[in-house]
Protein backbone atom coordinates (compact mmCIF):
# COMPACT_ATOMS: atom_id res chain seq x y z
CA UNK A 1 0.00 0.00 0.00
CA UNK A 2 2.44 2.31 0.90
CA UNK A 3 5.45 1.42 -2.17
CA UNK A 4 2.33 1.96 -4.18
CA UNK A 5 1.06 5.40 -2.66
CA UNK A 6 5.14 6.18 -2.87
CA UNK A 7 4.95 5.52 -6.29
CA UNK A 8 2.01 7.42 -7.33
CA UNK A 9 3.78 10.64 -5.18
CA UNK A 10 7.05 10.22 -7.08
CA UNK A 11 5.10 10.65 -10.48
CA UNK A 12 6.94 13.34 -12.37
CA UNK A 13 10.14 13.31 -10.23
CA UNK A 14 12.28 10.62 -12.56
CA UNK A 15 15.34 12.36 -14.19
CA UNK A 16 14.68 16.03 -12.53
CA UNK A 17 17.37 17.67 -10.06
CA UNK A 18 16.68 17.02 -6.33
CA UNK A 19 15.53 20.38 -5.73
CA UNK A 20 12.83 19.89 -8.07
CA UNK A 21 12.19 16.05 -7.34
CA UNK A 22 11.62 17.62 -3.62
CA UNK A 23 9.00 19.98 -4.97
CA UNK A 24 6.88 17.44 -7.07
CA UNK A 25 6.92 14.75 -4.59
CA UNK A 26 5.46 17.44 -2.21
CA UNK A 27 2.70 18.91 -4.61
CA UNK A 28 1.84 14.87 -4.93
CA UNK A 29 1.82 14.25 -1.22
CA UNK A 30 -0.36 17.20 -0.88
CA UNK A 31 -2.77 15.90 -3.38
CA UNK A 32 -2.43 12.12 -1.86
CA UNK A 33 -2.99 13.33 1.44
CA UNK A 34 -5.98 15.77 0.60
CA UNK A 35 -8.11 13.60 -1.34
CA UNK A 36 -7.55 10.96 1.92
CA UNK A 37 -8.04 13.43 4.38
CA UNK A 38 -11.59 14.51 2.87
CA UNK A 39 -12.86 11.05 3.05
CA UNK A 40 -14.35 10.60 6.44
CA UNK A 41 -16.00 13.58 6.14
CA UNK A 42 -17.45 12.25 2.71
CA UNK A 43 -18.36 9.58 4.59
CA UNK A 44 -20.34 10.99 7.29
CA UNK A 45 -21.99 13.44 4.44
CA UNK A 46 -23.17 10.34 2.88
CA UNK A 47 -24.02 8.09 5.77
CA UNK A 48 -25.99 10.73 8.14
CA UNK A 49 -27.57 13.08 5.47
CA UNK A 50 -27.05 13.16 2.01
CA UNK A 51 -30.25 15.12 1.36
CA UNK A 52 -28.70 17.82 2.95
CA UNK A 53 -25.39 17.66 2.93
CA UNK A 54 -25.15 16.90 -1.08
CA UNK A 55 -23.98 20.46 -2.01
CA UNK A 56 -21.01 19.76 -0.08
CA UNK A 57 -20.52 16.62 -0.80
CA UNK A 58 -20.16 16.94 -4.49
CA UNK A 59 -18.17 20.29 -3.83
CA UNK A 60 -15.13 17.69 -2.31
CA UNK A 61 -15.64 15.26 -4.87
CA UNK A 62 -14.63 17.81 -7.37
CA UNK A 63 -12.22 18.89 -4.88
CA UNK A 64 -11.07 15.49 -4.77
CA UNK A 65 -10.75 14.61 -8.36
CA UNK A 66 -8.91 17.90 -8.58
CA UNK A 67 -6.08 16.53 -5.85
CA UNK A 68 -6.01 13.29 -7.24
CA UNK A 69 -5.13 15.07 -10.91
CA UNK A 70 -2.25 16.64 -9.43
CA UNK A 71 0.49 13.54 -9.37
CA UNK A 72 -0.96 13.29 -13.21
CA UNK A 73 0.09 16.45 -14.34
CA UNK A 74 3.41 16.38 -12.93
CA UNK A 75 4.04 13.32 -14.37
CA UNK A 76 3.25 15.65 -17.81
CA UNK A 77 5.90 18.08 -16.42
CA UNK A 78 4.03 20.47 -15.42
CA UNK A 79 5.07 21.31 -12.43
CA UNK A 80 4.12 24.51 -11.45
CA UNK A 81 0.75 24.60 -12.16
CA UNK A 82 0.47 21.40 -10.39
CA UNK A 83 1.84 22.87 -7.06
CA UNK A 84 -0.18 25.92 -7.66
CA UNK A 85 -2.95 24.08 -8.37
CA UNK A 86 -3.12 21.91 -5.31
CA UNK A 87 -2.62 25.37 -3.29
CA UNK A 88 -5.84 27.06 -4.65
CA UNK A 89 -7.24 23.19 -4.39
CA UNK A 90 -6.89 23.09 -0.64
CA UNK A 91 -7.36 26.70 0.24
CA UNK A 92 -10.57 27.03 -2.17
CA UNK A 93 -11.85 23.18 -0.56
CA UNK A 94 -11.46 24.58 3.12
CA UNK A 95 -13.39 27.73 2.22
CA UNK A 96 -16.17 26.11 0.61
CA UNK A 97 -16.58 23.90 2.72
CA UNK A 98 -16.60 25.55 6.08
CA UNK A 99 -18.88 27.87 4.16
CA UNK A 100 -21.47 24.88 4.16
CA UNK A 101 -21.45 23.64 7.27
CA UNK A 102 -19.62 26.69 9.25
CA UNK A 103 -16.55 27.41 11.09
CA UNK A 104 -17.39 24.96 14.52
CA UNK A 105 -16.23 22.39 12.48
CA UNK A 106 -12.58 23.14 12.48
CA UNK A 107 -12.28 22.65 8.77
CA UNK A 108 -10.27 25.96 8.85
CA UNK A 109 -7.56 24.49 10.82
CA UNK A 110 -5.92 22.69 8.19
CA UNK A 111 -4.95 26.16 7.00
CA UNK A 112 -2.28 25.70 9.52
CA UNK A 113 -1.44 22.46 7.50
CA UNK A 114 -1.17 24.69 4.07
CA UNK A 115 0.75 27.53 5.95
CA UNK A 116 3.60 25.13 7.39
CA UNK A 117 4.74 23.65 4.06
CA UNK A 118 4.64 27.08 2.29
CA UNK A 119 8.45 27.31 2.41
CA UNK A 120 9.22 23.56 1.29
CA UNK A 121 6.94 23.57 -1.99
CA UNK A 122 8.00 26.83 -3.29
CA UNK A 123 11.36 26.01 -5.25
CA UNK A 124 13.11 29.22 -4.92
CA UNK A 125 11.44 30.48 -2.00
CA UNK A 126 11.37 34.44 -2.73
CA UNK A 127 10.47 35.73 1.42
CA UNK A 128 7.82 38.04 -0.68
CA UNK A 129 5.62 35.26 -1.92
CA UNK A 130 5.93 33.49 1.55
CA UNK A 131 4.33 36.62 3.23
CA UNK A 132 2.11 37.18 0.49
CA UNK A 133 0.65 33.73 0.17
CA UNK A 134 0.82 33.06 4.21
CA UNK A 135 -1.26 36.22 4.31
CA UNK A 136 -3.58 35.04 1.53
CA UNK A 137 -3.79 31.71 4.10
CA UNK A 138 -4.21 33.85 7.27
CA UNK A 139 -6.90 36.21 5.50
CA UNK A 140 -9.06 32.78 4.37
CA UNK A 141 -8.77 31.25 8.19
CA UNK A 142 -10.12 34.35 9.42
CA UNK A 143 -12.91 34.91 6.99
CA UNK A 144 -14.36 31.30 8.01
CA UNK A 145 -13.92 31.68 11.70
CA UNK A 146 -15.83 35.40 12.18
CA UNK A 147 -18.04 35.33 8.90
CA UNK A 148 -18.52 31.60 8.11
CA UNK A 149 -19.50 31.10 11.99
CA UNK A 150 -22.83 29.51 11.11
CA UNK A 151 -22.97 27.91 7.63
CA UNK A 152 -25.66 27.63 4.94
CA UNK A 153 -26.17 23.89 5.63
CA UNK A 154 -24.63 23.95 9.55
CA UNK A 155 -23.95 20.44 11.57
CA UNK A 156 -25.97 19.48 13.81
CA UNK A 157 -25.05 20.55 17.28
CA UNK A 158 -24.21 17.60 19.05
CA UNK A 159 -22.10 16.28 15.82
CA UNK A 160 -19.71 19.61 15.89
CA UNK A 161 -17.18 18.91 18.68
CA UNK A 162 -16.79 15.18 17.22
CA UNK A 163 -16.55 16.49 13.53
CA UNK A 164 -14.10 19.23 15.12
CA UNK A 165 -11.87 16.54 17.04
CA UNK A 166 -11.83 15.01 13.18
CA UNK A 167 -10.58 18.37 11.89
CA UNK A 168 -7.68 18.62 15.08
CA UNK A 169 -6.73 15.13 14.52
CA UNK A 170 -6.64 15.31 10.47
CA UNK A 171 -4.82 19.05 10.46
CA UNK A 172 -1.70 17.51 13.01
CA UNK A 173 -1.62 14.27 10.86
CA UNK A 174 -1.37 16.05 7.89
CA UNK A 175 1.51 18.69 8.93
CA UNK A 176 3.06 15.65 11.11
CA UNK A 177 2.79 13.70 7.56
CA UNK A 178 4.77 16.40 5.48
CA UNK A 179 7.62 17.18 7.93
CA UNK A 180 8.22 13.52 7.88
CA UNK A 181 7.94 12.69 4.27
CA UNK A 182 10.53 15.95 4.04
CA UNK A 183 12.55 14.98 6.57
CA UNK A 184 12.81 11.24 5.14
CA UNK A 185 13.35 13.37 1.68
CA UNK A 186 15.94 15.36 3.29
CA UNK A 187 17.88 12.02 5.12
CA UNK A 188 18.06 10.50 1.83
CA UNK A 189 19.45 13.58 0.16
CA UNK A 190 22.39 14.00 2.81
CA UNK A 191 22.91 10.33 2.43
CA UNK A 192 23.34 9.99 -1.32
CA UNK A 193 25.93 13.39 -0.49
CA UNK A 194 27.74 11.74 1.74
CA UNK A 195 28.14 8.31 -0.51
CA UNK A 196 28.80 10.70 -3.51
CA UNK A 197 31.24 12.19 -1.64
CA UNK A 198 33.24 9.26 -0.19
CA UNK A 199 32.84 7.67 -3.92
CA UNK A 200 34.71 10.94 -5.52
CA UNK A 201 37.27 10.78 -2.23
CA UNK A 202 38.08 7.04 -2.68
CA UNK A 203 37.79 7.88 -6.51
CA UNK A 204 40.59 11.31 -6.40
CA UNK A 205 42.62 8.65 -4.11
CA UNK A 206 42.86 5.65 -6.34
CA UNK A 207 44.86 4.84 -9.38
CA UNK A 208 41.71 3.45 -11.50
CA UNK A 209 44.33 0.82 -13.13
CA UNK A 210 45.43 -1.28 -10.39
CA UNK A 211 43.24 -0.10 -7.33
CA UNK A 212 46.22 0.92 -5.86
CA UNK A 213 46.86 4.50 -4.13
CA UNK A 214 48.01 7.14 -6.15
CA UNK A 215 50.34 9.71 -5.92
CA UNK A 216 47.63 12.22 -4.66
CA UNK A 217 46.71 9.84 -1.76
CA UNK A 218 50.98 9.55 -1.08
CA UNK A 219 50.68 13.40 -0.56
CA UNK A 220 48.00 13.56 1.61
CA UNK A 221 49.95 10.57 3.65
CA UNK A 222 53.03 12.76 3.83
CA UNK A 223 51.02 16.16 4.56
CA UNK A 224 49.51 14.29 7.56
CA UNK A 225 53.00 13.37 8.83
CA UNK A 226 53.81 16.49 11.80
CA UNK A 227 56.86 18.48 9.90
CA UNK A 228 56.78 20.54 7.61
CA UNK A 229 57.13 18.95 4.03
CA UNK A 230 58.50 15.95 6.88
CA UNK A 231 57.02 12.76 8.01
CA UNK A 232 56.11 11.83 11.68
CA UNK A 233 59.51 12.00 13.37
CA UNK A 234 61.29 9.52 15.97
CA UNK A 235 60.25 6.58 14.31
CA UNK A 236 62.51 4.88 11.47
CA UNK A 237 61.14 5.24 8.06
CA UNK A 238 62.23 3.52 4.85
CA UNK A 239 60.81 4.19 0.97
CA UNK A 240 61.18 1.84 -1.44
CA UNK A 241 61.40 3.10 -5.51
CA UNK A 242 60.41 -0.15 -7.29
CA UNK A 243 60.25 0.81 -11.22
CA UNK A 244 59.46 -2.25 -14.02
CA UNK A 245 62.37 -2.76 -16.25
CA UNK A 246 61.96 -2.67 -20.22
CA UNK A 247 58.63 -1.96 -20.03
CA UNK A 248 58.74 0.31 -22.74
CA UNK A 249 59.80 -2.82 -25.15
CA UNK A 250 57.19 -4.91 -22.88
CA UNK A 251 54.40 -3.04 -24.43
CA UNK A 252 56.19 -2.82 -27.80
CA UNK A 253 56.28 -6.60 -28.09
CA UNK A 254 53.17 -7.33 -26.66
CA UNK A 255 50.72 -4.53 -26.57
CA UNK A 256 49.57 -1.64 -24.79
CA UNK A 257 46.45 -4.12 -22.98
CA UNK A 258 49.03 -7.09 -21.85
CA UNK A 259 50.95 -3.85 -20.38
CA UNK A 260 48.12 -3.17 -18.38
CA UNK A 261 47.40 -6.85 -17.06
CA UNK A 262 51.26 -6.86 -16.25
CA UNK A 263 50.88 -3.96 -14.63
CA UNK A 264 48.02 -4.73 -12.30
CA UNK A 265 49.64 -8.53 -11.27
CA UNK A 266 52.93 -6.64 -10.29
CA UNK A 267 50.56 -4.34 -8.38
CA UNK A 268 48.96 -6.97 -6.82
CA UNK A 269 52.02 -8.69 -5.86
CA UNK A 270 53.31 -5.97 -4.36
CA UNK A 271 50.29 -5.75 -2.00
CA UNK A 272 50.69 -9.27 -1.19
CA UNK A 273 54.07 -9.13 0.10
CA UNK A 274 53.81 -5.31 2.07
CA UNK A 275 50.95 -6.38 4.34
CA UNK A 276 51.12 -4.28 7.74
CA UNK A 277 48.16 -1.81 7.81
CA UNK A 278 50.65 1.31 8.37
CA UNK A 279 52.73 0.67 4.98
CA UNK A 280 51.24 2.62 1.83
CA UNK A 281 51.86 0.92 -1.56
CA UNK A 282 51.24 3.89 -4.35
CA UNK A 283 51.46 3.56 -8.18
CA UNK A 284 53.53 6.67 -7.91
CA UNK A 285 53.95 6.56 -12.43
CA UNK A 286 53.57 4.72 -15.29
CA UNK A 287 55.31 1.63 -14.11
CA UNK A 288 56.61 3.16 -11.02
CA UNK A 289 55.71 2.14 -7.67
CA UNK A 290 56.21 3.29 -4.29
CA UNK A 291 56.28 1.71 -0.70
CA UNK A 292 56.16 3.57 2.43
CA UNK A 293 57.30 1.82 5.55
CA UNK A 294 56.91 3.73 8.83
CA UNK A 295 58.47 2.26 11.82
CA UNK A 296 61.10 0.24 9.59
CA UNK A 297 64.76 0.37 9.71
CA UNK A 298 67.09 -0.08 6.74
CA UNK A 299 68.09 -3.45 7.46
CA UNK A 300 64.32 -5.14 7.93
CA UNK A 301 63.36 -2.48 4.65
CA UNK A 302 66.14 -4.31 3.16
CA UNK A 303 64.74 -7.64 3.77
CA UNK A 304 61.12 -6.56 2.36
CA UNK A 305 62.60 -4.59 -0.62
CA UNK A 306 64.44 -8.34 -1.51
CA UNK A 307 61.00 -10.15 -1.19
CA UNK A 308 59.17 -7.74 -3.25
CA UNK A 309 61.78 -7.92 -6.29
CA UNK A 310 61.72 -11.96 -6.02
CA UNK A 311 57.95 -12.29 -5.67
CA UNK A 312 57.93 -10.16 -9.20
CA UNK A 313 60.97 -12.56 -10.41
CA UNK A 314 58.81 -15.65 -9.68
CA UNK A 315 55.98 -14.27 -11.16
CA UNK A 316 57.45 -15.48 -14.56
CA UNK A 317 55.88 -12.99 -16.78
CA UNK A 318 57.28 -13.62 -20.30
CA UNK A 319 59.51 -10.95 -21.62
CA UNK A 320 60.81 -12.05 -24.67
CA UNK A 321 62.15 -8.29 -25.31
CA UNK A 322 64.04 -7.65 -21.82
CA UNK A 323 67.59 -7.23 -21.74
CA UNK A 324 67.48 -8.28 -17.90
CA UNK A 325 66.03 -12.02 -18.25
CA UNK A 326 63.24 -13.91 -20.41
CA UNK A 327 60.86 -12.34 -17.61
CA UNK A 328 59.45 -9.19 -16.20
CA UNK A 329 61.79 -8.06 -13.33
CA UNK A 330 61.87 -5.18 -10.63
CA UNK A 331 64.58 -3.02 -10.22
CA UNK A 332 64.01 -1.12 -6.25
CA UNK A 333 65.95 1.69 -5.01
CA UNK A 334 65.83 1.87 -0.64
CA UNK A 335 66.20 5.18 0.99
CA UNK A 336 65.95 4.85 4.52
CA UNK A 337 65.87 7.72 7.43
CA UNK A 338 66.93 6.68 10.84
CA UNK A 339 65.29 7.89 14.11
CA UNK A 340 67.38 10.99 14.18
CA UNK A 341 67.87 12.04 10.64
CA UNK A 342 66.15 15.04 9.73
CA UNK A 343 62.92 13.88 7.59
CA UNK A 344 61.97 15.97 4.51
CA UNK A 345 59.70 13.81 2.35
CA UNK A 346 61.32 15.56 -0.61
CA UNK A 347 64.56 14.53 0.79
CA UNK A 348 63.72 10.89 1.30
CA UNK A 349 62.31 10.69 -1.92
CA UNK A 350 65.37 11.64 -4.16
CA UNK A 351 67.50 9.59 -2.32
CA UNK A 352 65.83 6.51 -3.27
CA UNK A 353 64.83 7.55 -6.73
CA UNK A 354 69.00 8.07 -6.67
CA UNK A 355 68.92 4.50 -5.74
CA UNK A 356 66.71 3.38 -8.35
CA UNK A 357 68.76 5.06 -10.88
CA UNK A 358 71.76 3.13 -9.62
CA UNK A 359 70.26 0.01 -9.24
CA UNK A 360 68.96 0.90 -12.96
CA UNK A 361 72.91 1.49 -13.95
CA UNK A 362 74.11 -1.45 -12.43
CA UNK A 363 71.90 -3.73 -14.48
CA UNK A 364 68.30 -3.67 -12.89
CA UNK A 365 66.69 -6.42 -11.60
CA UNK A 366 68.14 -5.57 -8.42
CA UNK A 367 67.91 -3.68 -4.52
CA UNK A 368 70.02 -0.57 -4.33
CA UNK A 369 70.19 1.40 -0.64
CA UNK A 370 70.38 4.97 -1.25
CA UNK A 371 72.77 6.65 0.61
N1 LIG B 1 50.62 -0.56 -20.55
C1 LIG B 1 50.93 0.53 -19.87
N2 LIG B 1 52.13 1.14 -20.11
C2 LIG B 1 52.43 2.23 -19.42
C3 LIG B 1 51.52 2.77 -18.48
N3 LIG B 1 52.11 3.87 -17.95
C4 LIG B 1 53.33 4.01 -18.54
N4 LIG B 1 53.53 3.01 -19.41
C5 LIG B 1 54.69 2.77 -20.27
O1 LIG B 1 55.79 2.42 -19.51
C6 LIG B 1 56.95 2.66 -20.31
C7 LIG B 1 58.07 3.15 -19.44
O2 LIG B 1 59.20 3.19 -20.24
P1 LIG B 1 60.58 3.79 -19.78
O3 LIG B 1 60.35 4.90 -18.79
O4 LIG B 1 61.35 4.10 -21.00
O5 LIG B 1 61.24 2.66 -18.95
P2 LIG B 1 61.61 1.16 -19.29
O6 LIG B 1 61.35 0.81 -20.72
O7 LIG B 1 60.90 0.33 -18.28
O8 LIG B 1 63.14 1.16 -19.05
P3 LIG B 1 63.88 1.00 -17.69
O9 LIG B 1 63.02 1.53 -16.62
O10 LIG B 1 65.16 1.77 -17.85
O11 LIG B 1 64.16 -0.45 -17.51
C8 LIG B 1 56.54 3.67 -21.38
O12 LIG B 1 56.53 3.03 -22.63
C9 LIG B 1 55.10 4.03 -20.99
O13 LIG B 1 54.28 4.25 -22.13
C10 LIG B 1 50.28 2.13 -18.30
O14 LIG B 1 49.42 2.53 -17.51
N5 LIG B 1 50.03 1.01 -19.01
Amino acid sequence: MISALERFWLLGTQGKPARLVRQIALSNQIGILGALATLPYQVFYLLYDIELYWPVFVCNLVFMAVYLAVPLINRRGDHSRARNLVLINGCTQIFVVTFFIGGGAGIHLFYFAIGSIQALIFRRHHSWLLVAVLAGVIALFMICEFVFTEGVTPLPPAMVPFIFTISVIGTMALSGSFSHLFRTEIDRAEERLIRNNRDLEKLSTTDQLTGLANRRSLDQFLASADLPGGIASAQPLSVLMCDVDCFKPYNDYYGHQAGDDCLRRIAQTLTDVVRRPTDLVVRYGGEEFVVVLPHTAEADASVIAERVREAVDQLQIPHAASTVADHVTLSIGLSALGREESRRAAQVFSRADQALYEAKTQGRNRVVVGT
